[in-house]
């Protein structure tokens, strides 16, 4: 392309951590069995020509990992360099590949502390590159189409699979064998179609350059683990869970992040011992945690985790307690956030 074409395009960086997008099995016909983590990024970008049409695209290999062994301290990695990368003047929008196991959990992490309206994408795929009808290619394609359209601005993080363009706040990985994988209890914000992108609504929780959080000011992050809600359930996953350091446990409960009458004295005790209890629900899709339903959060000194699922409570809590460890104070951010 000439210079004045390339002059036109938006900047788009593609960060690269892996998983099944950059997988690799050992036949067309292994479209669940390979191995993650493979591809590095310069091949991702050379396999998808067509992407030279929607931007000027270039690449960094993050890391190369399955998303499932993503740690905080590669969420707090990956996060420091797109807030490097979205200070640059001649970068328009981010692109992150990664494994979808953790997805949901990078892109809400992200939309609480990356302080730009810059358009950041994070995609993976369900299929890898290898396998008959890949979702890789098309997936990639449409996120740096997003990611290079201006109406993306503001929008906090999103993700776009199934040619859907999904809130990073509220999505979550609802299938695992499917590609049609990611859902959000309060649907879509849009679609993309043929690298255009349609859309419908927009995200009310605060988030990005409207979020208290800034990824320049955080340097770690606190324990927080999550330990889940069935019948006959006893005590002992949560008091080993302290035990092992946790500032504060997500109960992922049941229904209504209820809580077994077994459990129940063992999370009063803990809390006084200035662990933080956050109910939240293991329902799939459309857990919604009542304060003060089900259990006396007043009283207990408390969180509901509002509607986010155990791991996207997870997120929330660690951010939250880089700035505080007052239980009314985290509840106020559980509801904006
Ligand atoms: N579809 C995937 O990407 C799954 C893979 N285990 C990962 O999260 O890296």
């Amino acid at each position: 392309k000439d210079t004045e074409q390339r002059q036109k395009l938006a900047n788009v960086v593609i960060l690269a951590t892996g998983g099944t997008i950059a997988g690799a099995g050992a036949s067309a016909a292994n479209s669940a069995t390979y191995q993650a983590a493979k591809l590095g990024v310069d091949k991702l970008i050379a396999g998808v020509p067509e992407l030279a049409d929607l931007a000027n695209v270039r690449g960094e290999q993050v890391m190369q990992i399955a998303s499932e062994s993503f740690s905080n301290d590669d969420l707090l990695k990956l996060a420091k360099r797109v807030a490097e990368l979205a200070e640059s003047k001649d970068v328009d929008g981010i692109v992150i590949t990664h494994g979808t196991d953790t997805l949901e959990e990078t892109a809400y992490f992200l939309n609480l502390v990356e302080k730009t309206d810059k358009p950041i994408v994070v995609v993976g795929s369900m299929r890898p590159g290898t396998a008959m009808s890949a979702d890789g290619m098309l997936n990639l394609y449409n996120a740096v189409a997003v990611a290079s359209d201006k109406q993306s601005r503001g929008k906090g993080v999103l993700v776009t699979m199934n040619d859907e363009i999904q809130s990073g706040r509220d999505v979550s990985k609802a299938v695992n064998i499917k590609t049609e994988a990611f859902k959000s209890a309060w649907g879509p914000m849009g679609m993309v179609v043929e690298g255009k992108s349609y859309w419908f609504r927009l995200p009310a929780k605060r988030h990005t350059t409207n979020s208290e959080f800034d990824i320049k000011q955080i340097s770690s992050l606190p324990q927080v683990d999550i330990a889940y809600g069935y019948g006959n359930v006893t005590d002992t996953a949560y008091k080993a869970l302290a035990q092992g350091g946790a500032k504060a446990i997500i109960h992922a409960g049941t229904g209504n992040g209820s809580v077994s009458s077994r459990v129940v004295p063992a999370l009063q005790e803990l809390r006084k011992d200035g662990v933080q209890i956050i109910r939240s629900s293991h329902v799939n899709q459309g857990g919604f945690v009542l304060r003060n339903a089900e259990q006396p959060d007043d009283k207990n000194d408390w969180v509901v985790a509002h509607d986010l699922n155990p791991q996207k409570a997870r997120i929330l809590a660690m951010v939250a307690m880089t700035k505080t460890q007052d239980a009314k104070e985290l509840q106020r951010i559980f509801w904006e956030y």
